[in-house]
């Protein structure tokens, strides 16, 4: 991800998987118990062979049927250990897969909401979720399945080997000579396999980026008659997730042919020379078919191993991008012995000589030597032009990061120093864009206090004016609102936002006023709430409306990422500044008129 993007590409190997390892040792009985049925059920087909020697060489030629009955009734009992010994390894090992997968969706979901702003200024969302349930269902397979294939395989490979060497010693030594002309060739295409296949899941996860912002934004899409070409820009990322996987395929099925031809290849050229021995009569028939079985079984393990191992190695590729965003370090994290915050909270603010650029834009200074300090319970409001830094103000407030020079205080206290968890505490925001959940009107309100009782919610609804409209909904407090609160107004979707700030009974509120119009009823009802708000909290406001900045304590004006100039409205206007012409171009009508009256 972001810090890695430069880097050289990452090892090629399986060895990512080993992030899974933790989570297996968790499941010790699982994972014991899937060892245990897949040991027993290779061993009970390993001894299949000698049974068949024993029944050539001995059973066909001694007319006894005493000796057949017990050697078949051996093999039903052969049979039906297989076959429980088979059944426990599915449940066994494919709960194992479920089980992992679940706990590393969680770590990585819970990983991914810890990390700071400056990770998701250069990270798209789509790419994290398509991590999160692709490549988490890649790493399910290969624990689940695979894993459980190669070590079956593995173990009937050995086994096999073992006897045949057993069997013949002479007819082995030829098929070993053979091995390690099969192996490296394998080696090699499991390594062109795990490139192409990262490849893939890398510009599949673009394509899934791409279409949850189109599907966010549907609407916006259609207005624009922008379907066709949505369409045409997700058709061409599919395109291209499609031929990276098809690269990885077609490695794959070269690999597999290539492991079938030398394997079987190999077993044939052996018989060969075995049937020449038959017919010599150095070696039985029953000898002879046990090794041929014997080395089946290795081919066939061999063969399944290769296979396997391609898909390993695709699951390598999965575990490689789970385990970037698993290690990635949040850039905001509370220091070793974070510094108490005073109780009770105060709400006093200060910025010192705080300049700051964004990691994404790091030569470009979005706060540069500013300084102010709010006093608890005051109301200040900030303006300035587009691009000032007021919203970059809140962020370092919220401390989604750190200043490069300078200090942010609350109550004293440098940001730095404290538990964020704590600073967030102290502070609650009405964002501009307000973000509602796809769950009901209660669980929007008691967002970040959870344990709100049902009361207390329809009191901050009260407050923030929303009760009215919400007892009118269908089922109330209990309506589900849609995905991103599709299903409310405007005006609707502020005022739960300002009940859930409410809710939040916090010392500090920033506000960021929205600029967007709402009709005069939701207007007032909205300001009204906001009002309710406020009082006796210390508010920094960022303020787009007349009746706002009128209501102030004080009004900054921010330029260039500092404050330019200081006063009440009829101050500003006065000294004929930055301020008054904002104030001429910004505020609505009633602004003429002040404007007109201050100066005079
Ligand atoms: N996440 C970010 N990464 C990089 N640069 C950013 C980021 N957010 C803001 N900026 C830049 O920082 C500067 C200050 O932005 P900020 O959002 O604080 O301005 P603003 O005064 O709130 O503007 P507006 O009134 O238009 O919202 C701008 O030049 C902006 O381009």
């Amino acid at each position: 991800m972001s810090r890695r993007e430069n880097q050289p590409p990452a090892r090629r190997s399986i060895r990512p998987l080993a992030t899974v390892l933790p989570y297996l040792a968790r499941y010790r009985r699982l994972v014991i118990g899937a060892a245990i049925s897949l040991t027993l059920a290779a061993i009970t087909t390993l001894t299949l062979p000698m049974a068949v020697r024993r029944m050539i060489d001995n059973g066909f030629s001694n007319s006894d049927s005493g000796f057949i009955n017990t050697y078949f009734s051996m093999l039903m009992v052969l049979a039906v250990v297989l076959a429980l010994a088979s059944a426990s390894r599915y449940y066994f090992v494919i709960s194992l897969g479920e089980r992992i997968v679940a706990d590393l969706r969680r770590e990585v979901f819970a990983k991914v909401t810890q990390l700071s702003a400056s990770f998701f200024d250069v990270n798209q969302s789509g790419e994290i979720v398509s991590r999160l349930t692709a490549d988490t269902t890649q790493i399910k397979s290969a624990v689940g399945a695979t894993a459980s294939v190669a070590l079956r395989n593995l173990i009937l490979c050995l086994g096999a080997i073992g006897m045949m060497i057993y069997t013949s010693p002479k007819l082995s030594s030829l098929v070993l000579a053979a091995i390690p002309i099969i192996v490296f060739p394998l080696v090699g295409f499991g390594r062109s396999v795990r490139r192409r296949s990262r490849q893939a899941q890398d510009t599949l996860a673009t394509a899934s980026a791409y279409a949850g912002e189109a599907i966010a934004a549907a609407r916006t899409v259609q207005a624009f008659n922008g379907e066709e070409s949505a369409n045409r820009h997700f058709g061409s990322a599919v395109e291209d997730a499609y031929g990276a996987a098809r690269a990885a395929i077609r490695a794959r099925s070269i690999l597999t042919g290539f492991a079938i031809t030398m394997v079987f290849g190999s077993v044939v050229a052996v018989l060969w020379f075995g049937a020449r021995d038959v017919l010599s009569g150095t070696l039985s028939a029953g000898t002879l078919s046990q090794f041929l079985l014997y080395s089946v079984f290795a081919a066939g393990s061999l063969g399944a191993l290769s296979e396997v191992w391609g898909e390993l190695s695709q699951a390598a590729g999965a575990a490689e991008r789970l385990n970037e965003l698993l290690t990635e370090v949040p850039q905001i994290q509370a220091p070793e012995h974070p510094v108490a915050m005073p109780v009770p909270a105060q709400g006093a603010i200060a910025f010192t000589d705080v300049h700051f650029a964004y990691p994404a834009r790091p030569d470009y200074k979005s706060l540069n030597g500013l300084n102010f300090a709010v006093k608890p319970g005051e109301t200040v409001a900030i303006v300035g032009p587009s691009g000032a830094g007021k919203s970059t103000v809140f962020s370092m407030l919220l401390r989604y990061y750190d200043p490069v020079k300078g200090a942010v205080t609350v109550d004293g206290i440098d940001a730095r120093s404290a538990d964020p968890k704590d600073l967030r505490d102290r502070i609650a925001i009405v964002p501009q864009d307000v973000t509602v959940f796809a769950t009901s009107v209660h669980d929007n309100i008691a967002f970040g206090a959870a344990d709100a009782s049902r009361e207390a919610v329809r009191a901050a609804a009260v407050a923030a004016q929303a009760d009215e409209f919400i007892a009118r909904l269908d089922q109330g407090y209990d309506t589900q609102v849609g995905e991103r609160g599709v299903t409310l107004s405007g005006g609707q979707r502020q005022r739960i936002a300002i009940a859930r700030a409410i809710l939040r009974n916090a010392p500090i509120l920033l506000l960021d006023e929205a600029t967007s119009a709402l009709d005069a009823e939701s207007e007032t009802l909205v300001q009204t709430a906001l009002d309710g708000l406020m009082r006796q909290r210390t508010t920094i406001v960022i303020a787009h409306r007349l009746a706002t900045v009128l209501k102030a304590d004080r009004i900054l004006v921010m330029d260039h990422g500092r404050v330019v100039e200081e006063g009440t409205h009829a101050s500003l206007i006065r000294q004929g500044g930055l301020y008054a012409k904002l104030a001429r171009l910004q505020f609505d009508h009633g602004a003429e008129a002040l404007f007109v009256a201050a100066r005079s």
